[in-house]
């Protein structure tokens, strides 16, 4: 699903409205349609509904909304913001017409002595003070309003957007002057902050409503930003030719492990090798060669010279990927042997870096220039910042990740609830598979793994990641299914691979 800014929002509403016969009051009349089939599928005609609506056309959805849950019996209250005396000619539209309808307990708000209403842990409050037009963040009596809403107990469904966050980015937006949904329903989209952890608090839960804009404008309309879901997955995946052989599949090296964090091999090749790569290949020092070779047979095993640690990495054959990191550890003899591997590296192959090769390669960050372009890194929050410095928010690193990938002409993939495949080109692919079940020792090894064996397999860096991420996030999902939420093992996601897989693809 393709994520739009604002403005592309608006050509896009404008493209419908010109080319599909549709009006703006139309728009609005079915936004509000599926706002209000929402709020009724949720809640009985008894439950008191608040409704606060804002002076555009946000606030003309909220007045739609009203009208439509009164006609369907409703205990609804509502208030319009017409502080300034200018109401968007939808608003002002959706405000006569409630007007007509007798005994509407609706109340306009013209001046500064609003005594707001009760707000009970039983009131449903639906937020339609400001959606996509919001100029700067919140000031004045809209600030007071906002927080009274917030020190509420009521649930909140937030139209769009919760009013007084920016689609996009919201670097100078304080947490008190934003509505804290519990629910939000986009219109049409989801944004670009949903995807931000620092907005979490602020959107509780979301759910699209299709107001069926122009699909041949939005098929056409160019995007930075896309959400990945299964049939884009799908899409991704190539089936599997019935004369196809091993040699098809490519050959992968890992170089993981080390003493005490074999585990880390172990998983990682277990996901490699159920996502289906040719061969694989694990490097690991002397102290693995039992560990790995009994609980993944189906590994070739290569030996470093170290007995706890690695320290030479070298190519014997022409890999189709190579990955290094998972539990290597930071030894200097290991940070070493990554640096004069990376230096020498002169195949230009792109090579995937994670875990402790990101936490070697921060105390040596000329080693980033030397990547070959088109290689991935697969950093948490954690790792990101040793490589790129302290963030205070997930907003700024996100910004970093967009200007290091296209600096260094690497894909990052900043991990989280929605991992972030960040290209050089600026386009940024959120994961939507996943759940906190993920949130487990060694989970970000199998992704390593999953990732590894798609780049032998020939997907390109991008497409390996991208889909990478949403099959460990599938996978984990399944996981999470067998064992719970508590329950998920790292190992119990690389058992799942393959499995995710084939159902990505019915
Ligand atoms: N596109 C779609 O898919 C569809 C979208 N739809 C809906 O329309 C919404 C967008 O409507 P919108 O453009 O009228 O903007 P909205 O957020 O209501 O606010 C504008 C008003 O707020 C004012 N204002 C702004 N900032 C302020 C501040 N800090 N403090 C005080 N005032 C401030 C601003 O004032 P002005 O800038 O004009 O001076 C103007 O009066 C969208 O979110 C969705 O819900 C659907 O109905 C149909 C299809
Ligand atoms: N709440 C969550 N929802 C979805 N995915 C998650 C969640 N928490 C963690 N993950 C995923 O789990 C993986 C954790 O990786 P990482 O932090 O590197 O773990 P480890 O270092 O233990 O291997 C990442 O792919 C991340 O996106
Ligand atoms: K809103």
């Amino acid at each position: 699903m393709k994520i739009f800014t604002n403005e592309q929002i608006r050509s896009i509403d404008r493209y419908t409205i010109e080319n599909e016969g549709v009006t703006s009051l139309e728009l609005v009349e079915r936004a509000a349609t599926a706002i209000a089939c929402e709020l009724i599928s949720r809640w009985r005609p008894s439950h008191r509904i608040c409704i606060f609506a804002g002076p555009g056309n946000n606030g003309a959805d909220a007045l739609a909304v009203g009208r439509m849950l009164i006609e369907q019996g409703y205990n609804v209250e509502i208030f319009l913001f017409n502080i300034f005396g200018k109401l968007s000619d939808e608003c002002a539209y959706n405000r006569k017409r409630l007007l007509e309808i007798d005994n509407a307990d609706f109340t306009e708000v013209v001046g500064g002595n609003f005594q707001p209403p009760d707000l009970s842990s039983d009131v449903v409050v639906l937020d339609g003070l400001f959606g996509s037009g919001l100029r700067e963040p919140l000031t004045g009596g809209f600030q007071s309003l906002v927080s009274y809403i917030n020190g509420s107990e009521a649930y909140v469904v937030s139209i769009d957007v919760p009013s007084g966050l920016f689609g996009e980015w919201n670097e100078n937006v304080l947490s008190r002057n934003v509505v804290h949904a519990d629910l939000t329903l986009a219109i049409q989209f989801p944004r670009l902050a949903f995807f931000i952890v620092d907005n979490a608090e602020f959107i509780g839960e979301w759910k699209v409503l299709d107001i069926e804009l122009s699909q041949q404008e939005i098929k056409s309309s160019p995007y930075d930003y896309f959400l990945v879901e299964k049939s884009d997955a799908r899409n991704m995946l190539r089936p599997r030719g019935l004369f196809t052989s091993k040699a098809d599949f490519g050959n992968a090296l890992l170089v993981a492990g080390s003493y005490g964090m074999m585990g880390a091999a172990v998983m990682g090749a277990r996901a490699a090798l159920r996502s289906g790569v040719g061969k694989l290949t694990v490097h690991s020092p002397r102290c693995g060669y039992n560990i790995l070779q009994a609980s993944v047979p189906e590994a070739l095993f290569q030996a470093d010279h170290h007995d706890i640690a690695i320290t030479d990495i070298t190519l014997k054959h022409d890999y189709n990927a190579v990955a290094i990191g998972p539990g290597i550890g930071t030894h200097d003899v290991t940070k070493k042997a990554l640096e004069s591997f990376i230096i020498s590296h002169s195949s230009g192959k792109p090579l995937l870096l994670d875990a402790d090769a990101l936490n070697c390669i921060s105390q040596r960050r000329h080693l980033l220039d030397a990547l070959p372009p088109l290689s991935i890194i697969t950093p948490h929050a954690g790792e990101f910042d040793r490589l790129f410095g302290e963030h205070n928010t997930a907003e700024e690193r996100l910004k970093t990740a967009i200007e290091q990938s296209a600096y260094y002409q690497i894909i990052i993939l900043l991990k989280g609830r929605y991992t972030a495949v960040v290209r050089p080109d600026g386009k940024i692919y959120f994961n939507s598979s996943g759940n906190p079940g993920l949130a487990t020792p060694g989970s970000g090894d199998v992704l390593t793994g999953i990732i590894a064996s798609f780049m032998a397999q020939g997907y390109i860096p991008a497409v390996a990641a991208t889909l990478g991420a949403f099959v460990h996030g599938y996978a984990g999902d399944i996981a999470a299914e067998r064992h719970g939420r508590y329950g998920v093992l790292a190992s119990d996601v690389a058992e799942c691979t393959g499995r995710a897989i084939r159902d990505i693809m019915q």
